[in-house]
């Protein structure tokens, strides 16, 4: 890959008086000042200079390291300073032509990307070279290299293929029959145990489905929060701009966030029309409504462990306060999903149970180590599911439109998954919770330290309340009497079901 700058120092006097100076600058440039920090020979170049009337005009190239962008501003400070004596200033930096020239098989899809003037694609050579329309502070910000890594990141989705999923098999559990073939949420809506809601993804849960929420959350009380020591948390639901932008969301989940707008004012003679409308037409009307509401300020809920770290950002941990192990279940989750009607396992609006432990790397990774083997008891010996565990992408780095595995062999995401009868053999297993080892991602994201200044980890693993149903129940079906004993007995009496006539 090559950076290329052509672009001039403007002067407040004619240069020429400092010629050697600048000469004896550029000469020693290459394995001085654009040298520094790169490996041997891999520093930034000087293609060509020249003096100008009150310029001196500069054409640099570098690959990644001593970026052209940085190695100018080396250059004008060295050259600032020989032009100091002889009472010239430098006063400022005016951009010919920047561009950013990488290898890649794909011409890009979108070609709008902010300071981006032209994306060309050259099949022969197989390069893509964008055209940057940078300035000096564009430059000092970081812009360029901002631009690199999104291009990197879009060559690899596309590199990566279609299936941006990294999976590995982990585990499996012993096969086991199953009794029970139909779609559980069919039988759910025959027996009345749920309604659809008036939204899109949306379920209203009778007494039978919510007491196998509760009850499952209750065994995740039982078996693993209360004996693992997790502490209850109460995590905002909805999620201001500023949270995912830490947490590196807004990066990527534009196309499933539900957006959140407050009113312009509360003001009720603001919104007296709009009642108005509504109280003749009986039609709630949208379109003036849309005039009278703000910007969206965020989304709801939809990872539900970033907003926690608005507890922790800036602070500075003490030791024996870690591990932190922290639960929320105190809200909904949203996401706006793939379309097509879908049962209870994909819903636009679900019901989690997150869980959140940060600490040394040492004591992340024990903690990990605990909840997964946590896992493995209820699933076989409660439940009594078949199952199984895979290493897959990470769920941050899919959030964020990222394709392939972690940086270390450490941090990643661990995909629970199980079969669905209904699907029939080969049908396609549901991801029914995740635990992850996010490495430094967060406590990096949101500033968080620690008291003996070791690099905090974190992880977090999310218990889907209705993927838990749906994989249970197409598993088991609706009959308690086919249930797992130990299941049973915790789930006691199936509450009374509303007969409709
Ligand atoms: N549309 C959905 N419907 C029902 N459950 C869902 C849906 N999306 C996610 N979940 C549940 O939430 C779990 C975690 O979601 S995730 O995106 O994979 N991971 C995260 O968001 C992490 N923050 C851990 O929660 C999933 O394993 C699943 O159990
Ligand atoms: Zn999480």
């Amino acid at each position: 890959m090559e950076f290329y700058l052509n672009c001039s120092l403007k002067t407040s006097a004619d240069p020429a008086v400092a010629k050697d100076a600048i000469a004896k600058i550029m000469a020693e440039a290459e394995t001085g000042i654009l040298a520094k920090g790169a490996p041997v020979g891999e520093g930034a170049k000087i293609k060509s200079w020249s003096l100008g009337d009150n310029k001196i005009n500069l054409e640099l190239t570098s690959g990644k390291n001593v970026r052209v962008h940085d190695a100018v501003l080396r250059l004008r400070k060295q050259i600032a300073e020989a032009l100091g004596k002889s009472k010239i200033g430098v006063r400022g930096l005016d951009v010919e032509k920047f561009t950013i020239t990488v290898p890649s098989h794909h011409d890009l899809k979108n070609k709008s990307i902010p300071y981006v003037k032209s994306v060309l694609f050259d099949e022969k050579a197989q390069t893509l070279c964008l055209e940057l329309d940078v300035g000096e502070s564009e430059m000092k910000n970081q812009v360029p290299d901002r631009i690199l890594t999104l291009l990197e990141d879009k060559i690899e989705q596309v590199e990566y293929g279609a299936k941006a999923e990294h999976w590995h098999l982990l585990w499996e559990s012993e096969d086991r029959p199953f009794h029970y073939v139909n779609d559980p949420t069919e039988d759910m809506l025959k027996s009345g145990w749920l309604k659809r809601g008036a939204g899109r993804g949306q379920w209203i849960h009778g007494s039978a489905s919510t007491k196998l929420f509760r009850t499952f959350e209750k065994i995740v009380v039982d078996e693993i929060l209360t004996p693992l020591g997790y502490n209850e948390m109460i995590f905002p639901k909805m999620i201001m701009w500023d949270i995912w932008k830490h947490s590196g969301h807004a990066k990527g989940i534009y196309p499933e966030i539900y957006y959140v707008c407050p009113p312009k004012t509360r003001d009720p003679a603001y919104w007296e029309d709009v009642m108005d409308y509504y109280k003749v037409t009986r039609e709630v009307p949208v379109e003036l409504i849309k005039t009278k509401i703000g910007d969206p300020i965020g989304g709801m809920c939809y990872a539900q462990c970033p907003p926690c770290w608005g507890f922790f950002q800036g602070e500075t941990i003490a030791k024996d306060s870690l591990p932190i192990r922290v639960f929320d279940r105190s809200g909904t989750s949203h996401r706006y999903e793939s379309g097509g009607i879908h049962g209870i396992e994909r819903v636009d609006e679900f019901h989690r149970i997150e869980l959140v432990w940060l600490g040394t790397k040492e004591q992340v990774v024990e903690t990990t180590q605990k909840l997964h083997e946590r896992y493995m008891h209820i699933f076989n010996d409660i439940l009594d599911l078949k199952w199984r565990k895979a290493w897959v992408t990470p769920w941050f780095m899919a959030q964020e439109g990222l394709a392939g595995i972690a940086a270390d062999e450490v941090t990643g995401t661990t995909d629970y998954e199980a079969p669905l009868p209904y699907r029939g053999k080969d049908g396609e297993w549901l991801e029914f919770q995740n635990v992850s080892i996010n490495g430094e991602k967060y406590p990096e994201g949101f500033n968080v330290k620690c008291q003996t200044g070791e690099p905090l980890w974190s992880g977090c693993s999310g218990v889907g309340l209705e993927r838990w149903t749906a994989t249970f129940l197409a598993q088991h079906g609706l009959d308690p009497e086919n249930w797992p004993e130990e299941f049973k007995k915790r789930f006691g009496e199936m509450p009374k079901i509303v007969k409709f006539m």
